[in-house]
Formats: structure tokens, C-alpha cells, sequence
């Protein structure tokens, strides 16, 4: 890929609050700052900074992430990293999907968004599956408009009633496949071991830095 390696010089150079976090997610922003701080990478969040939240027009996940990276890129002259991720539950065709954050209302109660889900399994039937998946696509954009993305992946169970008050979002009814704990009672350091955002960054770091 042309422009790669200036990116993998650029980013080793950057000095700490040269890393733009494209969220307005105080959950995933905290994982994402834990995800990083092994490689010195001190990064800012695009709250912090004032920029604006941009409507995630998008149909996929890695377009959500492009589209969030690429304006925070453009506002700041920073290179910019955005999250795009969400909730895939089987029995409703991958939904809530690209739209996990907007199940959770203008209030982003996920109470509410975590009852919607049980409510729309248990009209499927007794038999539905309960199967789900995380998605977590990751785009780093640089201010001359290259970007690059990397998708993961973490498959589990739904629980009901949800269990553990750790993490955000769905993670209080979400069993990850060969564990005990959901990811809402599970310590950071564990969910950071084996999530959705845990893989998406592996295959980052892999490639950039
Ligand atoms: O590890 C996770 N554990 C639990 N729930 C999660 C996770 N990862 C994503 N989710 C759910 C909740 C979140 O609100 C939505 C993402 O929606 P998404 O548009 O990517 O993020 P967002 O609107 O919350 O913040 P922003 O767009 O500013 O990064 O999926
Ligand atoms: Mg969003």
C-alpha cells in the first residue's frame, strides 16, 4: 500500500496529544487510551478538542469509521482514529448492527437499548438463538486524506437479566464464547485480552506501527 511507511515513521514521531480519537464514547475512548498506552501513545479525544459529532451516514461499519477518522483528520491536521463498532445479534439478522449507539436513544440509555434487544429475541420465538457478535472497525486517517482500516471480531451469548456494572454499551448481557463472566463483569484488563476492539487493534498495530 503506497504511503504506508511514511505512516509507520509519522506515527512512531508523534508526540504526546498528536493522536486524535475520533469518539464522543467516554467507554470506548478509556479502552481505546489503554489499548494504546502500551506503545507511549498519549491521544486526545475529539470531545476534548471541541469537534463536532458527525452523523454516521454510512451503511457499514468501516464507512462509520472512515467517515468519523477522515473529519477528524480534516478539522484537527492531526492524524485521526475512529471506532466504529456495534452489537450483531443472530436472530435479528445482525441487528442492531451499524445502529447499536441509536438503540440506545437521544438519552444513549442502553438499559433501554439492552431491553429492546431482549424484547425483539424473545418475539422470534422460545427457540431463537441468543448468539451475538461484536463488530469493532478501526480507520486511521492522516491529514492528507490516507486512510487506513482493520476490522474485529469477538463471538458470544446474550444473558438475561444482565450481569456486572464494568465496561458500557451491551457489555453487561454479552458472554464471550468459553468464559464465565459477560464482558460487564469481567476486569478491563480481561476484555482488553480477547474483544471485538482487542482484535481490531492487534491487526493495527500490526500494520502501522
Ligand atoms: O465494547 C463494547 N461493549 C459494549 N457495547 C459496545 C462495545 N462496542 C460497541 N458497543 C455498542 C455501544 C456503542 O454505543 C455502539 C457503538 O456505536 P458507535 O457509533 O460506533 O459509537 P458511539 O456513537 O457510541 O461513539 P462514537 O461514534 O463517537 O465513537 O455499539
Ligand atoms: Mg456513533
Amino acid at each position: 500500500m503506497s504511503g504506508e511507511g511514511d505512516g509507520r515513521q509519522a506515527i512512531r514521531k508523534l508526540a504526546p496529544g498528536k493522536l486524535v480519537i475520533a469518539s464522543h464514547n467516554e467507554g470506548k475512548v478509556r479502552e481505546i487510551k489503554a489499548l494504546l498506552s502500551p506503545f507511549g501513545i498519549e491521544p486526545i479525544s475529539a470531545g476534548s478538542l471541541g469537534l463536532p459529532e458527525p452523523e454516521e451516514t454510512g451503511t457499514t461499519f468501516v464507512a462509520n469509521a472512515e467517515l468519523k477518522a477522515m473529519q477528524a483528520a480534516d478539522l484537527s491536521g492531526l492524524p485521526s482514529l475512529a471506532d466504529d463498532s456495534g452489537l450483531c445479534v443472530e436472530a435479528l439478522n445482525g441487528d442492531p448492527g451499524i445502529f447499536s449507539a441509536r438503540w440506545a436513544g437521544p438519552g444513549k440509555d442502553f438499559a433501554v437499548a439492552m431491553e429492546l434487544v431482549e424484547q425483539k429475541i424473545g418475539e422470534k420465538g422460545p427457540a431463537a438463538s441468543r448468539d451475538a457478535h461484536f463488530v469493532c472497525a478501526l480507520a486511521l486517517a492522516w491529514p492528507d486524506g490516507h486512510v487506513e482500516w482493520f476490522e474485529g471480531r469477538v463471538d458470544g451469548t446474550l444473558v438475561w437479566p444482565p450481569r456486572g456494572a464494568n465496561g458500557f454499551g451491551y457489555d453487561a448481557m454479552f458472554l464471550p464464547n468459553g468464559h464465565e463472566q459477560t464482558f460487564g463483569e469481567m476486569a478491563p484488563e480481561a476484555k482488553h485480552a480477547m474483544s471485538h476492539r482487542a482484535d481490531a487493534f492487534r491487526q493495527l498495530v500490526a500494520a502501522v506501527f
